[in-house]
């Protein structure tokens, strides 16, 4: 996926100042940034959600916006606040979304990996944050999309699940979609990224490998470099 000089403005907020990166195949493609830089509003543009002003996206050779329905089913999608209907139980939602694709992945193993059977005839409403966020992130997996969509995946969850998300979304990638985590962690992106994306006042600040981003820093004070809104006009 690419997006090149992507514009959005809402009202007197330029939320997107000419906006540019990529994210390739196989590979988890990390984007930090402060609040408010413009973020979800890139992501959402690159899911077909909204629109730019001006600027380009093209998401597996195709503009998000105009997209089919078998593009959409392509891509796959985890919102922040799991998005989830309330009064479905996880294991019926996953068997019925599964449903939608002609090879989904294998439900039974997504729910045994990301520990959601204690939880599984349980209502969504009745889930804590985090078993809400494993059951998301399952319902963006299950039609093996060739493009994955992540905010905050791990926010909120305890060590031992965010272990397994990790290694979840690394192999994800390495068996050739792509993948790009919203994150405002270090630890998160060091993990995970084999591309980095730094947005900062609606502009990408810096793009490369965690390596090069960093120039022989530390992410973090790469980051507070890159970003230091004390510095803003
Ligand atoms: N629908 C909207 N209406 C008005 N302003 C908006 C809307 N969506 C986003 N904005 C503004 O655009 C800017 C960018 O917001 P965006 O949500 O993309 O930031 P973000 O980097 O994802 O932040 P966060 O880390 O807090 O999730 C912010 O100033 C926000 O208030």
């Amino acid at each position: 996926m690419r997006v090149h000089q992507l514009t959005r403005a809402f009202g007197r907020v330029q939320a997107l100042d000419g906006v540019e990166w990529t994210a390739q195949p196989g590979q988890v493609t990390c984007l930090l940034g402060p609040n408010g830089a413009g973020k979800t509003t890139t992501v959402e543009i690159a899911e077909g959600l909204q629109h730019a002003d001006s600027g380009t996206v093209e998401v597996l050779g195709t503009d998000p916006w105009r997209a089919s329905a078998e593009h959409r089913a392509r891509v796959g999608v985890m919102l922040q606040d799991g998005g989830l209907p309330q009064s479905v139980k996880p294991l019926a939602l996953l068997h019925h979304l599964a449903r939608f694709y002609a090879a989904p992945a294998d439900v039974e193993a997504l729910v045994t990996e990301l520990d959601i059977n204690d939880f599984a005839g349980t209502t969504v409403r009745r889930l804590s944050g985090g078993q809400r966020q494993r059951v998301a992130l399952a319902a963006a997996l299950v039609g093996r999309p060739d493009v994955l969509f992540l905010d905050e995946p791990t926010a909120g969850l305890d060590p031992h699940v965010r272990r397994t998300v990790w290694e979840l979304i690394a192999r994800t990638a390495r068996e050739g979609a792509t993948v790009v985590v919203t994150t405002h962690s270090f630890e998160e992106a060091e993990r995970l990224a084999d591309h980095l994306v730094i947005m900062a006042r609606g502009r990408t600040v810096a793009e490369g490998t965690p390596a090069q981003v960093a120039g022989g820093e530390t992410l973090e004070s790469a980051y507070f470099a890159l970003t230091d809104r004390r510095e803003t006009p």
